[in-house]
């Protein structure tokens, strides 16, 4: 395996998995390039074969036929227990070591590479800042003393100790109330933009997927990839029904969500109304028009300038709607 790196391209060629008894493989013929740094989503209904998937990469399960490479190096070549340190792995069920402290659990994979107990509680210390749990209060307390969410960041923490170059993580998430998981996204999202791994997230809620992924493979059964391509050309041109199907309702909402306001054209300000930063999202915009009921938003550039104004026609014409001049009725 490679030095710990930022990202390396995982590639799957063909890859099926049958299970003893089984008359359809869970996998069949999964082909698949993830690009280095890249945080691909998968998304799928239950026992279409997303976790079978994940965990062939990292040899929990053997492919019945196919070939998996990591960084131009097939897996199949490597020794599994070799291999799984260099993959950070993230379940939903998190599997921390009860008996273990926090900080003995982050510690894990760096002890068994050799590291110095000086370079291990370092690491350690920067992790738990990292995952925001302040380490003079974690590092020594028991799993089952923190919460769920401290727990799953405990996890992702661990899962990124050795500072593997791929990420597998299993609904990482799934566990947690609605408002623990948009922080947990939201934090996960600022730790990938610094460390660029390669990683691939399985995720039931589209929403979360179009929150976090580079791109989102949409899944059905046995594997087979209905579409892989950006949130927003998804949202904006789904391949067929069953991905429509999966978006469901407020694919524009997800779409105005995915375009900061400092791309689109924006209109002459005016005295009164409420503002926002030019980074903010149209969805931000439309969700301060509709509470503030106000006609118009006001939008300050990186300075705090008034830079110019969004109507509720300015939004949906972002999303390719006809502009029609203000206090036309639609
Ligand atoms: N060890 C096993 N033996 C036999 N069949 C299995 C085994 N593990 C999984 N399966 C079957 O393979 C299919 C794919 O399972 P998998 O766990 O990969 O799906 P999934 O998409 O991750 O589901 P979920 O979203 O519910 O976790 C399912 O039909 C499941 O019942």
């Amino acid at each position: 395996m490679p030095d710990p790196t930022a990202g390396v391209g995982i590639e799957l060629s063909d890859v099926t998995k049958r299970y003893p008894g089984q008359e359809h493989g869970a996998v069949e013929d999964f082909s698949l390039r993830v690009e280095p740094g890249e945080l691909l989503m998968f998304v799928g209904p239950s026992g279409c074969g997303k976790t079978t998937t994940m965990k062939m990469i990292n040899r929990i399960i053997e492919p019945t036929s196919g070939s998996i490479t990591i960084d131009g190096e097939d897996v199949l070549s490597l020794d599994p227990n070799e291999l799984r340190r260099h993959i950070g792995y993230v379940i939903q069920q998190i599997g921390l070591f009860p008996h273990m402290t926090i900080a003995e659990n982050i510690a894990t994979v760096p002890k068994l590479l050799g590291w110095s107990k000086a370079r291990v509680a370092d690491r350690v210390d920067e992790l738990l800042r990292t995952v925001a749990l302040d380490p003079g209060v974690f590092a020594h307390r028991y799993p089952k003393q923190l919460s769920g969410g401290q727990q799953q960041r405990v996890g992702v923490a661990r899962a990124l100790a050795a500072d593997p170059p791929v990420m597998l993580m299993d609904e990482p998430f799934g566990a947690t109330d609605p408002i623990t998981r948009l922080r947990l996204q939201e934090e996960f999202r600022r730790l990938q933009a610094d460390i660029g791994k390669t990683i691939i997230f399985v995720t039931h809620d589209f929403d979360e997927a179009v929150r976090l992924g580079d791109r989102i493979a949409v899944l059905s059964e046995r594997s087979r990839i209905e579409q892989c391509d950006t949130p927003a050309n998804i949202l904006a041109d789904p391949a067929n029904e069953y991905v429509a199907g999966f978006i469901g309702r407020g694919a524009g909402l997800m779409r105005l969500a995915l375009i900061p306001i400092g791309e689109v054209p924006l209109e002459a300000p005016d005295d009164s109304s409420a503002a926002l930063g030019v980074q903010d999202s149209l969805r931000d915009a439309l969700d301060l028009l509709v509470l503030t009921g106000g006609q118009r938003v006001n939008v300050t550039d990186e300075s705090g300038s008034v830079a110019g104004s969004l109507t509720h026609a300015g939004i949906s014409a972002a999303l390719g709607a006809p502009r029609l001049p203000t206090g036309t009725a639609p």
